[in-house]
């Protein structure tokens, strides 16, 4: 096991996720065959009685537990703690070698929060393991189709850390800029990477997370670029009408009722305060909110305080040690699935003694 940087030694567990066939098990393999990963066991949900995927993925054969009874989101996270739990006491008995990472793969059709939900809320995991960067691959061919007939896809993008676009070397250069399109829209806060099956990806996919201190502030710099990313889709919106817009610009922000939009503090919080109507919103609203990241301006601190979850988990908050260049100020990425950002807003506003915006919110998708 390796300490991070923070001093933290636990198991980072990688949730690698995406539709049917998009690519997940070719770029696991890809990234286990990188010697800076080789310690990484590995987990693989089936959909369906025969599991195939162990057999392409033969670099790490012993430490491959394979969960065969159905989709991991609703009936197994029993079968996903113990094989979890397996793990752990097979390595420590050194019936298996140790390892420091492991990737859960998920079957094609998964929403993944639940089982981030699975690591992140019961004791025994949380005290062994911890949620690294959630990967999901979209492929060029079948991506926009999946996105628009699964919700399962859509809350795959919306969750996730890193988005992989795949296929591209078969697909169309136009069709593979909208998908990006989709994407960046659906999930502003997550990098997005295209890398087809002969391209090797780096280890940082896995390894560059919010817990690395020296990827943290790139990390949260990325996340503060959804503001003008969902700002430009807002304006993007409102601008549809025009004709020389080409015609898949139209529907760009068309990804059902899901939505990224950022809250903003122009004064410092106070943080029983804010823990309170974060509480409040999340016991109300929790599966509606896929994903929330940002940056908090907390009364009496000078730094930032990090602030990061999946649906109604939020992790234990992490410190940044100043400012990033050029920012100042509150800045909450809020990726939600039905919810009225005007009346989230509304609610953080008065709930944290902000003055209301004139004319609702600025900044929405
Ligand atoms: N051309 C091309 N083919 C790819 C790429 N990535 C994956 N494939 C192929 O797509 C097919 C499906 O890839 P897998 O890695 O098995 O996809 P998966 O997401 O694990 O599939 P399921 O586990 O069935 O959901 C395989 O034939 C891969 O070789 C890519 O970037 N380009």
């Amino acid at each position: 096991m390796t300490v991070s940087d923070d001093g933290d030694d636990r198991i980072t567990a990688n949730v690698l996720t995406g539709f049917l066939g998009a690519g997940k098990t070719s770029l696991l393999k890809r990234l286990l065959s990188l010697p800076s990963l080789a310690g990484t066991a590995v987990i693989i949900n089936e959909f369906g009685e025969v599991g195939l995927d162990h057999l392409l993925v033969e670099a790490i054969d012993d430490d491959i537990v394979l969960l065969k009874s159905g989709c991991i989101c609703c009936n197994i996270r029993t079968d996903l703690k113990d094989a979890l739990l397996s793990l752990f006491e097979r390595s420590r008995n050194g019936e298996i070698p140790r390892f420091s990472r492991i990737a859960i793969e998920t079957t094609g059709i998964a929403d993944p929060a639940p089982i981030v939900a699975t690591l992140s809320a019961d004791p025994m995991l949380r005290h062994h393991f911890r949620v690294g960067n959630i990967v999901t691959v979209v492929d060029v061919p079948n991506g926009l189709v999946n996105l628009d007939a699964f919700v399962e896809s859509q809350r795959q993008v919306a969750v996730a850390d890193r988005l992989i676009i795949s296929k591209s070397d078969i697909a169309a250069p136009e069709d593979t800029a909208y998908l990006r399109a989709r994407l960046e829209a659906l999930n502003p806060a997550a990098e997005i990477l295209e890398l087809d099956e002969t391209m090797q990806p780096d280890d940082a996919l896995f390894v560059r997370d919010i817990h690395d201190i020296v990827a943290r502030g790139q990390e949260v710099a990325r996340w503060l670029k959804a503001e003008t990313r969902t700002h430009a889709a807002h304006g993007h919106h409102h601008d549809h009408g025009h004709s020389h817009h080409h015609a898949h610009e139209h529907d760009v922000n068309r990804h059902g009722d899901i939505r990224a939009f950022v809250l903003m503090g122009d004064a410092p919080l106070n943080w029983a305060r804010f823990g309170l109507w974060l509480s409040m919103l999340l016991n109300r609203h929790g599966g509606e909110i896929l994903r929330l990241k940002g940056l908090l301006d907390i009364e009496g601190n000078d730094s930032p305080v990090v602030i990061q979850g999946v649906q109604h988990l939020i992790h234990k908050p992490m410190h940044l040690d100043r400012w990033p260049d050029g920012v100042t100020g509150t800045h909450l990425v809020v990726i939600a699935k039905g919810l009225d950002p005007v009346l989230v807003e509304r609610s953080f506003r008065a709930f944290n003694g902000l003055a209301q915006l004139a004319g609702g919110l600025t900044k929405g998708a």
